[in-house]
């Protein structure tokens, strides 16, 4: 039986999730699918002559078409417009919701069973979107942004410090825009609570520069987003599903009541195995958590609404 991952979207963040998957010998096909073939079939190349200089056994291909995506176990979503300074993901939401519409209507007939990690933002609108124009079940479909986030707010968390580095664990739930949760009270450096290292104020920068960290970097590169952490956690999700590591992760998922939220998709912890999100966990939240996560699940649904106003009602 082979591992075989397609990654749809051989652009920036493409380019790191299937180089991580090569690097590591994951998957022992990796089918890079792009509107621009030659993007894919030059980036496909590169991959696999990396992949054979450390002897991973991974063969990197650029697809013909859709037929070379069938008998995939994980397809990576990545295809849509990355944002420019000056604007926010939800300015992405109508123009990237076409490619997505695009990109799953050609996926449901040639990998109707594939577990579909969705990139594009914004995050949590685009992972609706592909559930509801698969007609996907929800564990099917899952959106990458918790892992990302929470790994911003470690390396801020260290920065602060000055040491723990590989120590930190950080959680952000919650959408994947400005609405999103960042934990404290979660957060631990070698299980020492970030309370007992940081004082309030410092939490507070702590939180705030992970909101705005996809921003901080769209700021300095000019022409796109960020992607070495974005393809890198999209790696981590892949290698969970694959081995079947029934790890807890947070991604996005459609909510069905957890978190007293149902018909929105938002980031919370997920375990991970062959059938993507096989369990969603519900962590306690004080009264003022709670309130931030109904923000941001309201946020989610106000792109929700404009989805099926101006655009699955004109489908
Ligand atoms: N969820 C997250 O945490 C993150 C999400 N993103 C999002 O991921 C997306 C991709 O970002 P980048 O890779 O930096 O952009 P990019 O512009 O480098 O790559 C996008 C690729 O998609 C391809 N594409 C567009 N329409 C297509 C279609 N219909 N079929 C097949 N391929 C198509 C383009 O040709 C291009 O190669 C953006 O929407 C960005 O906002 C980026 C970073 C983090
Ligand atoms: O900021 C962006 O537009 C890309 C993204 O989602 C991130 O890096 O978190």
């Amino acid at each position: 039986m082979t591992n075989k991952v397609s990654i749809i979207g051989a652009g920036n963040v493409g380019s790191i999730v299937g180089y991580s998957l090569a690097m590591q010998g994951l998957a022992h096909e990796i089918i890079l699918v792009d509107r621009d073939t030659d993007r894919a079939k030059g980036k496909a190349l590169d991959m696999s002559h990396a992949a054979s200089a450390v002897r991973s056994h991974s063969i990197v291909r650029a697809a013909e078409s859709y037929e070379d995506v069938r008998g995939s176990k994980v397809i990576i979503i990545t295809a849509g417009f990355p944002r420019k300074p000056g604007m926010t993901r939800e300015d992405l939401l109508l123009k990237n919701a076409e490619i997505m519409k695009d990109v799953v209507d050609n996926l449901k007939s040639v990998a109707p069973d594939a577990v579909i990690i969705v990139v594009s933002n914004p995050l949590d609108a685009m992972t609706y979107a592909a559930l509801k124009i698969g007609g996907f079940p929800r564990n099917q479909v899952l959106g990458m942004a918790g892992i990302l986030d929470s790994a911003r707010m470690a390396y801020f968390i260290y920065e602060k410090l000055g040491y723990g580095a590989g120590q930190i664990r950080a959680s952000v739930i919650g959408g994947h825009g400005d609405f999103m949760v960042p934990l404290p009270k979660y957060s631990t450096v070698a299980g020492v609570p970030l309370s007992d290292l940081l004082s309030q104020k410092e939490i507070e920068e702590v939180v705030e520069r992970t909101k705005h960290a996809g921003a901080e970097i769209v700021g300095y590169l000019k022409t796109g987003s960020a992607y070495f952490a974005p393809g890198k956690s999209t790696a981590i999700m892949v290698e969970a599903i694959l081995k079947d590591s029934k790890q807890i992760f947070p991604c996005a998922v459609l909510l069905d009541g957890e978190y007293g939220v149902k018909n929105v998709v938002n980031g919370v912890p997920v375990m991970l195995g062959s059938n993507g999100a096989e369990k969603v966990i519900e962590v306690t939240l004080d009264p003022c958590e709670r309130e931030l996560f109904r923000r941001s699940t309201d946020a989610v649904k106000e792109m929700i609404d404009v989805l099926e106003k101006d655009f699955f009602k004109e489908k």
